[in-house]
């Protein structure tokens, strides 16, 4: 019977008999590859009277004509489904495109251009005019004052910066729209013209190689797909893809208000089981509610088994790649409420804050990771950023931290640009053109001078400010400007100048910041200043070219935001710290609302700095001490910290040499305050037994 059911598969159907048959006859029915299921109205469980019977001759015909529109069907749902991925990238494509076309910046870029342009030709004409100056040529020195008050007054008319962003804009549209038009007119050119047919390929081939991208950004994005088996092509949605395990996984959401970059991190979540396997993740399950807050998304997961939270934290690599988190994005993993759970925040998103400057703001900025304000250590300081990166704002910010410094310090400003200068005039001393500057750095140079001979004098080894003579902070904006402005050979000779103050400004109280868009060696920076520059904030640079140079091949500062992100190797900070938010201080009216405060000008001679004890022999650090004291009439003691500091010490040198000099540390009081240091009656006690 079984021979019999195998041989008679296809081309026979059960028809069921009117006629009663007879009762032997319900074992021959068959159900075939066309079968009829008797329906619960034929008395379903019932043996059915019927027969086997050849189908119709038709059906033949009609199974190929169905097979053939099943195939069809299928081809067309999977073109549909390419179709949709094509459309998918080209539309993706055309978004980019318009944005670079519509960029809102373009404006703003080519007044810059302008306004770079005008500063360039008045630098040039500043510098001629400095030499005609320096040759006492009298007719050359009347023409280039006038072409330069020309060039002060000349500003770009705004009917030629929109019709040169026009231009530039059509100009973008054009390269844009290239090679799509090259694809759709070509082939059809080539047709009419030669009668070329093959260059027509170029059309299903564009189809295709969209079609690819457009899976691959779907794929990427962790977006769901058209079904390619269902016959429809389903919408492309940013929907999650479906958790495989379900139960271990965690939910597949699409909060409302997350972006795109958090749903692709929560698809990845929500597949987790697929994407942690084989990364040494066992055991480390996420928990179904991930949430979304002010810092990112925040997601707790469970261990088991030899994982715990701690070991944990040795695989975030693996956890990050199981989902995909953007290098630029943080991790942190923390204890969870449970011995075996442990909290990862992926920190997709910096808080609100307030970040308008204000005089009671400390440091530049604060670190957007812990909101902690980032203050910079005094001394020499290497700015860098490119166009946009908040340089200017970064400087603002450095200047007026300085003007409002507990510390006596006054400000001294580079400009060759020029344009900030009107700021900060009647609060800091501004030089502009090449003469002013080689002015004003000659009186740096001296007061330089004098305040070493100073110290030698006193034999102290750190300069401590005071009102008459206080840290000075140069500011040099453009570098790249005062490189192409340095002439030594017609007396302009501004980095040799500049040197000392970077070499030995420090201990003088002479800090010097030195802010470039170009961080290139020689272009942008010195060479004889790249070596001691090593304090650097960097914002947004150019390249990587740029970032290697200002700070080296395992940072990444070219792929910081632009507008005030920024990275520092000072205090303890290292290439994977989280990026400084710097103060916001775009508000002219804010530097305008500073202070007036007397410029800095060199004078001559002013030693006010209290003699420190005359005894020969004297050991330097309590000579310092004493002299710290004398400076402070009001102090009962001094702090080893500000001992060392004033003699470049380190603390434990520091106590050591005081030790050995008679004094120990003790605790004092001071301002109601208990402090532990050295007592003002030890160490001038001290003092007195070496005078003997
Ligand atoms: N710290 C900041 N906070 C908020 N916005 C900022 C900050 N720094 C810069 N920006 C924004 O970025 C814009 C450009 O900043 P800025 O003029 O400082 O750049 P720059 O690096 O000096 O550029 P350029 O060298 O071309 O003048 C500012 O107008 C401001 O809108």
């Amino acid at each position: 019977m079984q021979e019999q059911d195998e041989a008679i598969r296809t081309g026979v159907v059960w028809e069921a008999s009117a006629s009663e048959a007879p009762p032997g006859r319900t074992d021959d029915t068959h159900r075939t590859g066309q079968e009829q299921k008797p329906s619960p109205e034929d008395g379903a469980g019932e043996a059915v009277h019927g027969a086997v019977v050849h189908a119709p001759r038709v059906g033949d015909a009609a199974s190929k004509r169905a097979l053939l529109d099943d195939i069809n069907a299928r081809l067309r749902a999977s073109l549909s489904t390419w179709h949709t991925y094509a459309i998918l990238a080209w539309s993706r494509r055309w978004q980019t495109a318009e944005a670079y076309i519509q960029d809102p910046d373009l404006y703003r870029e080519i007044v810059e251009e302008a306004r770079e342009e005008v500063r360039r030709e008045r630098a040039t004409v500043a510098k001629k005019l400095d030499k005609a100056r320096l040759r006492r040529d009298e007719a050359q020195v009347k023409l280039l004052t006038e072409q330069l008050a020309d060039l002060e007054r000349r500003a770009p008319s705004a009917m030629k910066m929109d019709a040169l962003t026009l231009k530039a804009r059509s100009g973008r549209l054009a390269r844009q729209a290239a090679l799509p038009v090259g694809i759709v007119a070509g082939p059809l050119a080539a047709l009419l013209a030669g009668g070329m047919w093959w260059p027509l390929l170029a059309w299903p081939a564009a189809w295709a190689w969209l079609a690819v991208q457009g899976h691959g950004m779907a794929v990427a994005e962790g977006t769901a797909t058209a079904e390619e088996a269902s016959g429809e092509a389903a919408p492309v949605l940013p929907t999650p893809r479906p958790a495989p395990g379900g139960a271990s996984a965690a939910s597949s959401v699409t909060p409302v208000g997350a972006s795109e970059a958090e749903n692709a991190i929560l698809a990845h979540l929500a597949d987790w089981d697929r994407r942690a396997a084989g990364r040494g993740l066992e055991g480390v399950t996420p928990t179904p509610m991930p949430s979304l807050d002010s810092l990112g998304i925040r997601v707790v997961l469970k261990t088991s088994g030899r994982t715990t939270p701690d070991t944990l934290g040795k695989r975030m690599s693996a956890v990050r790649a199981a989902l995909a988190v953007p290098r630029d994005v943080r991790t942190d993993l923390s204890p969870g409420d449970v011995g075996d759970e442990a909290v990862l925040r992926i920190r997709t998103r910096t808080p609100d804050r307030d970040m308008t400057w204000r005089p009671e703001r400390a440091g530049i900025g604060v670190d957007t990771d812990t909101g902690e304000p980032v203050v910079l250590p005094k001394g020499r300081m290497l700015i860098a950023g490119t166009s946009g990166a908040g340089k200017s704002v970064l400087l603002r910010v450095v200047m007026a931290e300085a003007l409002c410094a507990q510390e006596p310090t006054a400000v001294v400003y580079i400009d060759p640009k020029g344009e900030e200068s009107g700021l900060w005039r009647g609060k800091v001393r501004c030089a502009n053109t090449p003469g002013e500057i080689i002015a004003l750095l000659r009186e740096v140079g001296q007061e330089s001078d004098e305040r070493s001979q100073i110290m030698q004098k006193r034999r102290v080894s750190q300069w401590v400010p005071t009102e008459e003579r206080p840290r000075i902070v140069v500011v040099v904006d453009e570098g790249a400007e005062i490189v192409s402005m340095d002439d030594p050979a017609e007396d302009i000779d501004v980095i040799k100048r500049l040197q000392p103050l970077a070499t030995m400004g420090r201990s003088r109280g002479i800090d010097l910041k030195w802010a470039t868009q170009k961080p290139l060696l020689g272009s942008g920076i010195p060479s004889q200043l790249n070596g001691v520059m090593q304090d650097r904030v960097v914002l947004r640079t150019a390249g990587r070219t740029e970032n290697n140079q200002v700070l080296g091949a395992d940072w990444s500062s070219h792929e910081l935001e632009l507008g005030g992100s920024a990275l520092t190797n000072t205090g303890g900070r290292g290439p994977g710290q989280a990026p400084i938010q710097v103060w916001d201080l775009s508000d002219d009216a804010a530097i305008l609302a500073l202070p007036d405060a007397e410029s800095w000008s060199h004078r001559p001679g002013h030693d006010e700095t209290p003699a420190a004890p005359k005894a020969s022999g004297i050991p330097p650090v309590l000579g310092a001490a004493v002299a710290l004291l004398e400076m402070d009439p009001d102090a009962n003691g001094i702090p080893g910290n500000d001992i060392a500091r004033a003699c470049d010490m380190d603390l434990l040198d520091a106590q050591e040499a005081l030790l050995a000099a008679g004094v120990q540390a003790r605790r004092y009081s001071q301002d109601g305050a208990q402090v532990r240091g050295y007592r003002r009656d030890a160490l001038e006690e001290a003092a007195r037994r070496y005078e003997k």
